[in-house]
């Protein structure tokens, strides 16, 4: 296994050089039994279908041992995953535009990837063709700034859920996840792993990550009885992202992976320090929105707590408590946006009904929030308010 990351690790920055010297390409890595492998993808005109088949039959013939190596540690995915915002435009369309912008920022604040289309990316608001072409964005740009990519890809629709899945895979994204459907709920652990067994058979080389969020989903099945049934029918599965406040079921999901080899990423940043204790420095990972703007600040909380400085660690997470206090009356998404706009990143802070959007006066009163917070705390809040 040690060997096996080794490989990906040489296969991504050859990917990444790949991509400086050919940005038009996409490019699919995995192992055969520890041999790297490289399908190169261009994304223009009719080559596409070709190489795609031929990257699908690659992906066949390498599946048995590529999902064993699919299948890694929790240090693959340590580090601050940004859960990135979609962006609208005046027309109200899903845009792409300032994806490869975004991505530069997030490199910049330290972010190691993004989860795309998420609860932050409003992906439940999206059309299946609106995620495809995101997760291509992200795909291209996550490559060219040095971000991993995970893809939400959980729908009601099964169907959709594995072509997502699918065509995630085919753009060469290092994980897949999906949520538990919310409108039928799957009656137990086992049904809700073999809903997810199915998504994660749609790309079978690419590690997959059960979206635990109960509060969204009212799936109320205990994520610690589906780590057990997915390790044992899901040859992918990498892990958890986890949106819950429940630690004793987070303690349960650690428990129950016994070999140690799951990513448990949790998903709420202002109780990030309940988290830590968890992992070791090199094993801690977290996707959560905010790491847009505040990534520097949770780090912090993480190096105070490893660095044994508890009382440092626990007034850093006050701070950042404060910011989710001030800013929660203006929904999490739309503040995030906003800050994203005053820096320069996107252009629009609107999002998709039925979340709702600011008025100018609300959008005024966020702004004087932000201004006091900067005031206040200017080192982790001063880029709220732009340069
Ligand atoms: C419900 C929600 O928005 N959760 C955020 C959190 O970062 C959240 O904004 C924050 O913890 C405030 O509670 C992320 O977990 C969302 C996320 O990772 C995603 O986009 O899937």
């Amino acid at each position: 296994m040690q060997s096996a990351r080794a490989v990906r690790r040489a296969m991504r920055s050859a990917h990444r050089s790949a991509h400086a010297r050919h940005p038009g390409h996409l490019t699919r890595r995995g192992t055969r039994s520890g041999a790297a492998f490289s399908v190169t993808t261009t994304t223009d005109g009719a080559g596409v279908a070709a190489a795609t088949a031929c990257a699908a039959a690659a992906a066949a013939l390498l599946l048995r041992d590529d999902a064993a190596d699919a299948h890694c540690d929790a240090q693959t995915f340590a580090g601050q995953w940004a859960a990135v915002v979609t962006e609208f435009d005046a027309s109200g369309a899903a845009s792409t535009k300032n994806v490869d912008r975004y991505a530069a920022h997030l490199r910049r604040e330290g972010c190691v990837g993004v989860f795309v289309c998420g609860t932050s990316g409003e992906s439940m608001s999206l059309s299946v063709g609106e995620r495809e072409r995101l997760a291509e964005a992200w795909a291209a740009s996550g490559a060219r700034h040095g971000l991993r990519v995970i893809v939400h890809v959980g729908c009601d629709a099964l169907l959709d859920a594995e072509r997502l899945a699918r065509h995630a895979a085919s753009v060469g994204v290092d994980g897949v996840s999906a949520m538990a459907p919310r409108f039928v709920k799957c009656e137990n652990a086992d049904a809700l792993a073999a809903y997810c067994a199915a998504v994660a058979r749609a790309a079978p080389a690419t590690p997959f990550f059960y979206y635990h969020f109960p509060l969204a989903t009212g799936v109320a099945t205990k994520p610690s009885q589906l780590v057990r049934a997915a390790l044992a029918r899901i040859p992918t599965f990498a892990g958890m992202k986890y949106s819950d406040a429940d630690m004793w079921e987070y303690g349960e999901c650690c428990d129950a992976d016994a070999a140690g080899r799951l990513a448990f990423l949790p998903g709420f940043e202002a109780q990030t320090l309940a988290h830590l204790p968890y992992h070791p420095q090199d094993a801690y990972g977290a996707i959560s929105l905010s790491f847009s703007v505040l990534a520097p600040l949770h780090r912090d909380v993480a190096d105070a707590f490893y660095g044994q400085r508890g009382a440092e660690a626990h007034a850093l997470q006050a701070t950042s408590r404060g910011f989710f206090r001030a800013v929660t009356p203006f929904g999490w998404t739309q503040a995030v946006k906003l800050a994203l706009v005053d820096r320069g990143v996107l252009d629009s802070p609107l999002c998709r009904a039925p979340s709702r959007n600011l008025s100018p006066d609300e959008r005024g009163a966020l702004r004087r929030v932000f201004r006091d917070l900067a005031k206040r705390e200017p080192r982790y809040f001063g880029g709220l308010v732009g340069d």
